[in-house]
Formats: structure tokens, C-alpha cells, sequence
């Protein structure tokens, strides 16, 4: 039997574990490194961008430094270099996309600083471009629609951020610890997590399934975990899916909405969480098919309630989750067979690959 993206995120809980077990010694070389180096750039594509957009805030909080995330591609061919940058971090899950490694070697060809790779496969094609690779932990993934390694390299990039905290002395090691605690507790929760997701799936099985079109909203650092939603709708359930930025929507994209549109509304415990719910209210009045994620609890079923411990800045680590099994639901209702791969030849005939990925 193929594994599908169902089967990856199974696995996620006992993944995580281990990937936390294995904290400070997967992530101390990183952290050696890192501290001391103030403005890290961070260079990544796709699900690795947008794990790393998840991860980004944690790190400039915990680690006391600034982080710019860049798509590599302009980067590579247009951006000019930050003469502040010490830093460069390239994520690749599977090592081999080009336009990441090709930023890795800009930045050592103009500018010669140090770079540290990220991915599932230390051998791979990115390792060359990198005085360091460390490993996500999630071993290989063979379903094209990433789950794991999306939750691996968010997990690894925080735990690299908590001890190079550690390191830098920007964290007390108690505050370290309760971001340690939170992120444990996150990980045992992942079976009620799918559990309490399937359920909400099954409420509105008919409605999401005949949907036009996804709208998912959120601020600060859950912007990561709705532009993965986009990557992983637009990937698997094929209908136009938009992740925006709560503030950014109130400019523009307000005016396409009509009765038809389903909302995903992502709710953390934030300073801003007001400007949410006055938006959410708004819509309600608009569309019947509007559905919160919080990391809160709920009785009510329209909401999705993870009931966790966490705060906002480490929530993306656990709001992922059931996106991705939404993903794969819808896309299993609308008769998407998700096991039946397209455009197989894509990544070799565009390049974008240094070789084609091991997909079941
Ligand atoms: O993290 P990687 O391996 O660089 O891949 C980036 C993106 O490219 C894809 O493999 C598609 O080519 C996506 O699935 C993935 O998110």
C-alpha cells in the first residue's frame, strides 16, 4: 500500500517526540554557530518557506536576534545583499531545490558568511553549499504533499532557536524550559488534535467538499500556517485558496467575498485577537461557512478548538495539523485521487530540482 499524506501525519506525534528527545544535541552545532550572529537570512521555497514564516517570530523572540526570510530565487537574481546579514540559512526538505541551493552560493560567492543547510537527507545536493546541515529529523517522505517534514522543520528551526538562547543567554533557562514543556505537551495532544479534526471534517464534510473557494486568515506568526494552508489546498484540493494576512485582507481582498465563501479563521491568544473576531463577525454576515482553528478550547462545532497550552508564538508548531488533514480530506471527497501523481515530469523538466523526488 502507497503511504499517503494520512499515513505521514500518523506519524507525526512519535516523530516530534523524537525530534524533541533528541534536544540540545541536534541542534547545538547550529547553536554554536548561531550565537552570537544578529541578522540571519533565511532562504527557502515552498513548505520549507512557509515553515520557516511559521517559525520566524519564535526565533527573533527566543534567540534575541532579527530574521529575514527570502524566496530564493529573487533573491538569488535580484535582491541586493544586507550588508548586516552574519548569517544565511537554507531549508530544503529534500536537499535538492535548485533555487535554494542557489542562493546558498551567492551568499558564500559575495559575501563569504557562514551557512547552515537544513534538511530531511544530510547527504543531499544542499549539504555542498553549506559549511554545516543539520538534520529535521523527519527521515524521507515520500508523498510530493509534505506533512512531516513541514512540522519536522518547524520544530527544528524553534528548538535551534531555543538553544541558541540558551547559548546567547537571551532566554533563562527556565524560560527555555516552559518553551520546551509547551512544545512537549503540543506533541502528545497530536492524536486528539486528528482526532477532534476528523470530527469537525465529518460536520461539514458536504459543505467544505463543494466548496468555489478557501479563504484562511490569520496574524503574526500563524501567517505561516495560512500560507501553508494555500500550499497544501492549491496542492491537493485544486480549488483557488488564499492565505491572508488579517490586516492585509481589510485592503482589498474584503471586496471578493459573497455567500459562497468558506472562511478559515486562525485564533491564537494575541494583542490583536479583537481585530480577528470584529473581522470574523463581519464575515458571518456575509457567508454561513465561516470556521475557526484556535489553540483554545470550544463547545461550539464550527470551531475547531485545540485546547492547548501554548503561545502564539509557538502555536504554529501544533495549528498545522489540521489543515493537513483537511487537505487531504477535501481533496478525498471531491474524488481527488491523491495517490495518482501528476506532472510527474515537472521538477526535472523545469529544473527546479537537482533530481526527481522518491515518491511512492
Ligand atoms: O523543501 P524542498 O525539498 O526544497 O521543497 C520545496 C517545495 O518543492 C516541492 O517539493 C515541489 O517541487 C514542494 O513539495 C516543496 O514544498
Amino acid at each position: 500500500m502507497k503511504p499517503t499524506m494520512m499515513t505521514y501525519v500518523n506519524e507525526e506525534k512519535d516523530m516530534a517526540e523524537r525530534i524533541l528527545a533528541a534536544y540540545p544535541d541536534n541542534v547545538q552545532k547550529f547553536a554554536e554557530l548561531a550565537s552570537g550572529k544578529q541578522d540571519w537570512l533565511l532562504v527557502a521555497t515552498g513548505s520549507s518557506y512557509n515553515a520557516a514564516l511559521s517559525a520566524k517570530y519564535a526565533i527573533e523572540r527566543w534567540a534575541g536576534v532579527r530574521v529575514e526570510l527570502k524566496e530564493p530565487f529573487p533573491f538569488t537574481y535580484y535582491d541586493k545583499l544586507s550588508p548586516y546579514t552574519d548569517l544565511a540559512i537554507g531549508i530544503s526538505q529534500s536537499g535538492h531545490s535548485t533555487s535554494t541551493i542557489g542562493a546558498l552560493e551567492r551568499v558564500r560567492r559575495e559575501a563569504g558568511l557562514p551557512v547552515i543547510a537544513m534538511s530531511a537527507d544530510i547527504a543531499s545536493a544542499i549539504s555542498e553549499a553549506a559549511d554545516l546541515t543539520i538534520d529535521i529529523g523527519c527521515g524521507e517522505e515520500r508523498v510530493g504533499y509534505v506533512t512531516k517534514g513541514f512540522l519536522a522543520t518547524v520544530l527544528t528551526l524553534m528548538l535551534a532557536a531555543l538553544r541558541t538562547a540558551e547559548l546567547n543567554g537571551s532566554l533563562s533557562a527556565v524560560e527555555v524550559q516552559m518553551q520546551l514543556d509547551a512544545l512537549k505537551r503540543a506533541a502528545e495532544a497530536i492524536p486528539t488534535t486528528i482526532a477532534r479534526t476528523e470530527a469537525f471534517f465529518e460536520t461539514f464534510r458536504e459543505e467544505l467538499a463543494s466548496a468555489p473557494r478557501f479563504t484562511a486568515i490569520g496574524y503574526g506568526p500563524a501567517v505561516g500556517t495560512i500560507k501553508e494552508f494555500e500550499t497544501k489546498f492549491v496542492e491537493t484540493v485544486r480549488v483557488p485558496s488564499q492565505g491572508v494576512e488579517l490586516e492585509a485582507f481589510m485592503h482589498g481582498p474584503y471586496l471578493e467575498v459573497n455567500p459562497e465563501h468558506r472562511f478559515f479563521f486562525i485564533e491564537t491568544e494575541s494583542a490583536v485577537k479583537d481585530r480577528l473576531e470584529r473581522l470574523r463577525s463581519y464575515e458571518e454576515r456575509i457567508s454561513k461557512y465561516v470556521y475557526t482553528v484556535t489553540t483554545g478550547s470550544s463547545s461550539q462545532p464550527q470551531v475547531l478548538g485545540l485546547d492547548l497550552a501554548i503561545d502564539e508564538y509557538a502555536a504554529p508548531f501544533a495549528l498545522i495539523i489540521p489543515f493537513q488533514i483537511l487537505a487531504h480530506h477535501i481533496a478525498g471527497a471531491r474524488g481527488i485521487d491523491l495517490t495518482n501523481r501528476i506532472y510527474t515530469d515537472f521538477g526535472v523538466a523545469m529544473k527546479s530540482k537537482t533530481q526527481p523526488g522518491n515518491y511512492a
